[in-house]
């Protein structure tokens, strides 16, 4: 059999969840040959103007898809929180493996929380959803822009001397990074991570049935429920523009529980709301939770703007 090709942005992150993938396929099925192609996005080679002058944050997505529908690759391992919520038309999320940490993590030099942050700390970050949450637990908190992959912004941290940084405590995890740097993991209640945070989904042709069925093992149902929920509850709510909307499901007791979070981006506001409802209907609970919080004002707090997360 020829080798099956997974299509790949060539960061650390995104080699070190493609690498996992290759592994998990090889030890399911012996003999199988995996390879891994990496492909270099616009958004890898601009990296001085903000993501939505170049296309918004589906952008590297967006061209590893086009090279599914290519042939040029036969699997497409994405962040799940990185994944537009209309799929092109003739693929589909074969697998969704199981979730590593969703929180969020604050780093800073001195593992601060955002309770002990100090007076007018200055935090970088480029998502809205991040900003508006640790400006709702500390206004008093300056947040400037800050993008690149995880390493170019842990660099950024220093050189611009800020206080600290927000990022995904999976990516820091995946990269080996979070046990040696000072830091405080957030109460996914008080900060709700993005919607898909600490997931990868397997992405492929519809039509491959081989590719389909190598891939069932490396599916884990849980996470596809939870992913579900919040994928339905973001698509309700967003539109097309970036707004500061966070998601978190889980299963408790085999029912769906979910948090849906809208705030404004200066964090003067927040709605949250948990729900939990049947694990079978796990995008109807979104869609009802997104609903709830329409009704709650969600339209008025948000805003267009940029996030790229
Ligand atoms: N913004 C890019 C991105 N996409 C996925 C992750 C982390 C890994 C994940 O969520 O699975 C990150 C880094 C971050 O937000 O800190």
């Amino acid at each position: 059999m020829k080798p099956i090709i997974i299509g790949s942005r060539g960061s650390r992150l995104a080699l070190i969840q493609a690498e996992s993938v290759k592994t998990a396929l090889e030890a399911a099925h012996s003999g199988l040959q995996v390879t891994i192609k990496v492909i270099k996005t616009k958004g890898d080679l601009i990296l001085d103007r903000t993501l939505d002058k170049i296309g918004g944050k589906g952008l590297f997505v967006k061209e590893i898809q086009q090279a599914l529908l290519d042939k040029s690759i036969d699997l497409a391992v994405h962040s799940m929180k990185d994944v537009p919520g209309v799929a092109p038309e003739g693929l589909t999320m074969a697998a969704v493996t199981r979730r590593e940490d969703p929180r969020d993590v604050l780093v800073t030099a001195e593992g601060f929380t955002p309770e002990t942050l100090p007076e007018g700390a200055v935090i970088g970050t480029s998502s809205l959803r991040r900003q508006a949450q640790i400006r709702s637990l500390r206004p008093d908190c300056r947040v400037v822009p800050l993008r690149g992959n995880v390493q170019t912004r842990l660099q950024k941290m220093k050189e611009q001397q800020l206080t600290g940084i927000l990022l995904a405590a999976a990516g820091l995890k995946r990269l080996q990074l979070l046990d040696e740097l000072p830091h405080s993991l957030l109460d996914p209640q008080a900060f709700v991570p993005a919607v898909g945070q600490g997931a990868l989904g397997c992405e492929i042709r519809e039509a491959d049935v081989t590719m389909k069925a190598l891939l069932a093992s490396l599916e884990d149902a849980d996470t596809r429920v939870a992913i579900l929920g919040e994928r339905a509850f973001l698509n309700r709510l967003e539109g097309d523009c970036h707004v500061p909307v966070g998601a978190f499901g889980r299963l408790e007791q085999n029912q769906l529980m979910l948090t849906g979070l809208v705030a404004a981006a200066d964090g003067s506001r927040r709605l949250q709301q948990t729900v939990t409802g049947d694990k079978n209907q796990a995008e109807a609970l979104g869609r009802a939770l997104a609903e709830d919080l329409i009704a709650q004002g969600a339209w008025e707090l948000m805003k267009a703007g940029g996030s790229d997360e």
